[in-house]
């Protein structure tokens, strides 16, 4: 049933200032599996690592560490060759995914004829105008002529969804699909998107900033921060019930619909902000959090153990461990 299993990945980039040096872990042990008819979810804040977990992914970084092997419908194992068509990748910018020389038939036919999915003309203008009708860019035969600029955002997506199924993908990597988009279109996207999943049982990986989107897209949710997965479980375990402090940090932080205003704004100043850019990632082996957790203990700077809150559900925090009692007379758990 695997699709994609990704093993202990890690990404090390070595980053200069001045004359110096240095080396910056932007990926730190991840593991996860795609499945056929999944989706799982990447969350967390710009510079977390999720994009270079994609781009490794999609062979356009070579990981430090780690395996990523996939696996065909038959069971065997993808070669070097078949994975370009077996793995497919959505960026977040519609536009500049796309030549603006070419027309969208262009961009179609080409990932048809490398990857022998048809021959001849009819048959390459027939399997074109079918892609762009699956992803409700219709009538395809006029949209086909068109160019880039000639469509909107949403529909240049379209577009890049259609190019990303063109070789007959299992698993397909859509890393910020919508976060350029309009929020008035994102959700159609998203649904088109989750509708393609269904129908040819795709594995998605979906990377995003999202965690409403996240819940309901997705069946299992990663939350990264600063390289390292923190927790992860069920979609609906780590929305409605995060053990660790950055999740729920990042769940308070999501914009209340009614106010428009983000707990983060009320938490500023408390020394508990979510955590942006600002924050590179380490290769300090006790929590990554720490610095800014609102619960912090000293024990925090040794390595993290694994907390197992249920069924495929964990988080790395040492406020659930026996070892941390002393550090918190009332239990760990209570100061959660
Ligand atoms: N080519 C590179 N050279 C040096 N550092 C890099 C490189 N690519 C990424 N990084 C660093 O790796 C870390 C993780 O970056 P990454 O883009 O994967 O995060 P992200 O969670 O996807 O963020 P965003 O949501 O903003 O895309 C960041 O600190 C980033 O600056």
């Amino acid at each position: 049933m695997t699709t994609l299993e990704v093993r202990d990945l890690v990404k090390d980039f070595s980053v200069r200032s001045g004359f110096r040096h240095s080396r910056l872990r932007a990926v730190d042990h991840v593991s996860f599996t795609l499945a056929p008819g999944r989706t799982v979810a990447l969350v967390g804040e710009s510079g977390s690592g999720k994009s270079t977990v994609a781009r490794m992914i999609a062979r356009l970084e070579k990981p430090t560490a780690g395996t990523i092997e996939a696996e065909g419908p038959d069971g065997r194992r993808v070669d070097d060759r078949s994975y370009r068509h077996h793995v497919q990748m959505v960026f977040q910018d519609p536009f500049a995914s796309l030549n603006p020389f070419h027309t969208i038939e262009h961009h179609l036919v080409r990932p048809l004829k490398l990857h022998g999915r048809a021959k001849g003309k009819d048959e390459l203008r027939q399997q074109v105008e079918q892609l762009l009708e699956r992803v409700n860019l219709t009538p395809g035969a006029s949209v086909a002529q068109r160019r880039p600029h000639e469509l909107s955002g949403g529909q240049r997506q379209r577009v890049a969804i259609a190019r990303a199924l063109a070789p007959g993908a299992q698993v397909v990597i859509a890393d910020e699909p919508v976060s350029m988009l309009d929020v008035s279109i994102r959700l159609g996207v998203l649904n088109l998107l989750a509708r393609l999943q269904r129908e040819d049982r795709l594995a998605v990986l979906y990377i995003t900033h999202d965690l409403a989107t996240a819940r309901h897209f997705s069946d299992e949710i990663l939350v990264m921060y600063r390289g390292r997965v923190v927790e992860r479980g069920a979609a609906d375990d780590v929305i409605l019930r995060s053990r660790h402090p950055y999740t729920r940090l990042l769940a308070s932080a999501a914009p209340d619909p009614e106010s428009g205003r983000g707990r983060a704004e009320l938490l500023a100043g408390t020394g508990a902000e979510p955590a942006g850019a600002g924050s590179p990632p380490t290769t300090d082996s006790g929590c990554t959090f720490r610095d800014r957790c609102p619960r912090a203990m000293d024990i925090c700077s040794r390595p993290v153990p694994d907390h197992t809150a249920g069924d495929g559900h964990t988080a790395k925090c040492w406020l659930y461990a026996d070892e941390a009692k002393d550090a918190c007379p009332a239990g760990p758990a209570a100061r959660v």
